[in-house]
């Protein structure tokens, strides 16, 4: 008898950096209203589903021993959500997924987010369902905030929760350095933090998101780096005070800017071109105040289904400290 070997699907997907993130406050839901231009990144993960009689996850690569197995996986979300969606048991859906992350776990670079991306355009190919890039979207964004845009990619206006997405213009690629901390810092954590130090003693807040909507459209890093802004920044420093020593430590490399990247504790340091960010990676390194540093450039696409030989990634430039 001819046995059929079941076909894998791969997606890859980008890591994501907030270039502006202005947090409302407190609203009664838990959540606080944003607006955040997001930017797509050269990291990613590989997300590969395939049909299988025993139903699981499994992740390879950096930080994998972090990231849960079991039905707190953001990318099982999508598999049970999806599943409901297409009429078939969300608890034996008959999927295996394998997800081979290179986006740092839990560095405020929405990895979770972007394997529930990634898996719902996996399935939505392996499951031959057909639904539209709209209705993706929504779904996207019933599993979190920062989903839709791993699906979009690209630079984006986020309002909102951070689901609502316009895409913007951004000329040319910008470089970029990314400083990985030792341990990951909690999305809730971080946001109860901003709210006790406003409560307390006030904090600063970013400003008007349209300078920077005009920077990116002009292409000038140099105006970009003057205007970048994270709400969240205190709070995360607040957490945990060694990222101003980082933040300092990219700037005096050579970088012309250096910002928590969303709830951090991950920094991203925007550099003038390719040639400065590979200088300002292996200064960085040397300063001894990240765990791994990296060089990655964005806009990069968002979620998109490879062929199986290209889902072999090609080791990323890092530089180890
Ligand atoms: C801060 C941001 C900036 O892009 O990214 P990360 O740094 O985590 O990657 C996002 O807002 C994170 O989005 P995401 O990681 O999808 O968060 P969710 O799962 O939706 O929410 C996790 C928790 O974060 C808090 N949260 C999240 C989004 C938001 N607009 N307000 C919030 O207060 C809530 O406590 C919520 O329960
Ligand atoms: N597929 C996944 N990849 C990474 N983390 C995941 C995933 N699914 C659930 N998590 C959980 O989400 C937490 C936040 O991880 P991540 O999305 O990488 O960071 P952040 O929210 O800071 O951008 C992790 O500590 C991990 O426990």
């Amino acid at each position: 008898m001819l046995s059929v070997v079941p076909t894998p699907i791969t997606v890859r997907v980008p890591a994501k950096v907030n270039l502006h993130l202005a947090v409302g406050d407190a609203r009664p839901d838990g959540y606080h209203d944003l607006v955040t231009v997001f930017q797509a990144l050269s990291l990613t993960d590989d997300v590969t589903v395939v049909a299988a009689e025993e139903s699981g996850i499994e992740v390879r690569g950096e930080g994998a021993d972090l990231v849960p197995t079991g039905p707190e996986n953001l990318a099982w979300k999508a598999v049970r959500l999806l599943a409901e969606r297409a009429g078939k048991d969300p608890d034996e859906p008959g999927v295996w997924i394998s997800i081979n992350k290179g986006i740092p776990v839990a560095g405020g670079m929405a990895g979770g987010s972007a394997d529930a991306a990634a898996a719902l355009l996996a399935l939505n190919q392996l499951w031959k369902l057909e639904i539209g890039r709209d209705e993706l979207g929504e779904l996207a964004g019933e599993i979190g905030s920062d989903v839709p845009f791993s699906l979009q990619g690209g630079t984006a206006l986020g309002t909102g929760r951070g689901e609502r997405l316009v895409p913007v213009l951004a000329r040319h690629t910008f470089h970029w350095v990314i400083g990985l901390a030792k341990d990951g810092l909690s999305t809730p954590e971080v946001f109860g933090e901003l709210d006790r130090l406003r409560t307390d003693n006030g904090t600063n807040r970013v400003g008007e998101v349209e300078p920077l909507l005009e920077a990116l459209a002009s292409g000038d890093p140099r105006q970009l780096a003057l205007l970048l802004g994270n709400d969240l920044q205190s709070a995360a420093v607040s957490l945990r005070p060694v990222l101003r020593r980082t933040l300092r430590a990219g700037v005096q490399a050579g970088a012309l800017a250096g910002i928590v990247s969303g709830s951090g504790p991950t920094c991203a340091f925007l550099c003038t071109d390719a040639d400065s960010a590979v200088r300002v990676a292996a200064e960085l390194s040397g300063a001894g105040v990240c765990r791994t540093v990296r060089v990655a450039h964005g806009p990069v696409p968002g979620a998109k289904i490879v062929s199986e030989e290209s889902a072999h990634r090609p080791t990323p430039p890092q530089v180890h400290a």
